[in-house]
């Protein structure tokens, strides 16, 4: 108890001075490089940290160059440039991990990612148990599970301080929304809940203000696949990084702000939730209102219409299998 509310107030203090370190691990990747650079470009970021297993010196050296305020440093691929880049960290993004190929599913990704996204969240545990974790890694309805074990067996588990980034599918579904509507997608607020593969991604339409589309199938199946359209595209090189930079320094921000004392951040984000544990799904995604402290308020889905009824419930299905995996896999492999 004294320790938790030690840490909590440190990181207060930090924030309230508005002191914010921010770590990438990953950040010489498709996703790691861009996001870095638009973390660069924010003013509430004051330290920048990247690490990677390859190239952080040069990408931390290159956006090191970019004037703005905050110093910069890409740290060395060893274990202790991981604890130093680790150390004093406010929020830890964590994009580290294979993409995929035309032909995978993200669950295809569990088999090299899970020990990637263990072996990280054993170090962030260690060095930086009180920062926020986002987690971007695929699958994320799996490495985050894996995060809150790895935190748990380490005796250093908040669950508000735990968030699966899933702002790309809000992102995604405001942006289609406006091609259909002819609007600007910053008006186009579109709820999506649930979690971050397929069919476990439900946006909510009928609580938008086109309930209409909540029966266009075209357009619910192209957001709960829109990373499929990436992938083809990219054709074997990957999968979406660009936009997938964008909507995570937009979660960072987020918790950023938050932390700082702005009222009212919300964004989507796959959090351990109340919602569907009676159903035995210990995370989802849905709004969630941010405090100084990570998770202040976890939004009840609302009304939802029978078409959307019918999408939850074959997101719970798989969702929970997801999330079983993730929790088995450190149970089995708690690495060393
Ligand atoms: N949550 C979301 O909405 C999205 C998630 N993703 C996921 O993000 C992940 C990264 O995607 P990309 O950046 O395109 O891949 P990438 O292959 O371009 O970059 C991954 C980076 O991680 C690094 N890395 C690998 N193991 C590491 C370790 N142990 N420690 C530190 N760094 C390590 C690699 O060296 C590489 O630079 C993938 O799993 C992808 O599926 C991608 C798009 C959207
Ligand atoms: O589709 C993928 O594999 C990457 C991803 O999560 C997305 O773009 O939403």
């Amino acid at each position: 108890m004294f320790a938790a509310s030690k840490i909590q107030r440190r990181a207060f203090t930090a924030s309230a001075r508005n002191l914010s370190k921010v770590t990438v691990l990953g950040a010489a990747g498709g996703i790691g490089q861009p996001l870095s650079l638009l973390l660069k470009l924010n003013p509430r970021v004051t330290e920048l940290a990247l690490y990677d297993i390859r190239g952080s010196p040069g990408v931390g050296a290159d956006i090191s160059h970019v004037n703005t305020k905050s110093s910069v440093k890409g740290y060395d691929a060893s274990p202790e440039g991981l604890a130093a880049a680790l150390k004093g960290s406010e929020v830890v993004l964590i994009p580290a991990g294979v993409p995929r190929k035309p032909g995978m599913t993200r669950d295809d990704l569990f088999n090299t990612n899970a020990s990637i996204v263990r072996d990280l969240a054993k170090a962030a545990a260690k060095h930086s148990p009180e920062a926020s974790l986002l987690i971007i890694a695929n699958p994320v309805n799996s490495t985050v599970p894996i995060v809150a074990e790895v935190f748990k067996n380490a005796g250093v588990y908040n669950p508000k301080k735990l968030f699966g980034v899933t702002t790309l599918d809000v992102v995604r579904a405001s942006r289609f929304v406006s091609e259909i509507k002819d609007t600007d997608p910053k008006d186009e607020n579109i709820t999506v809940v649930g979690g971050h593969s397929g069919v476990t991604i439900v946006p909510l339409f009928s609580q938008s203000s086109h309930p209409d589309l909540s029966s266009d199938a075209e357009l619910v199946k192209r957001v709960q696949f829109g990373g499929d359209e990436v992938v083809k595209a990219k054709d074997g090189a990957g999968s979406a990084t660009l936009s997938m930079a964008m909507a995570g320094a937009r979660m960072a921000d987020s918790v950023l702000r938050a932390a700082q004392g702005e009222k009212g951040v919300i964004e989507p984000t796959f959090v351990e939730s109340p919602l569907y544990k009676d159903q035995g799904v210990d995370f989802f995604s849905s709004q969630v209102e941010l405090g100084p402290n990570g998770v202040e308020t976890i939004h009840p889905i609302g009304p939802v219409d029978a078409a959307e009824e019918k999408l939850i419930e074959a997101c719970l299905g798989d969702l929970k299998k997801n999330i079983e995996k993730g929790v088995a896999f450190v149970a089995a492999n708690p690495g060393n």
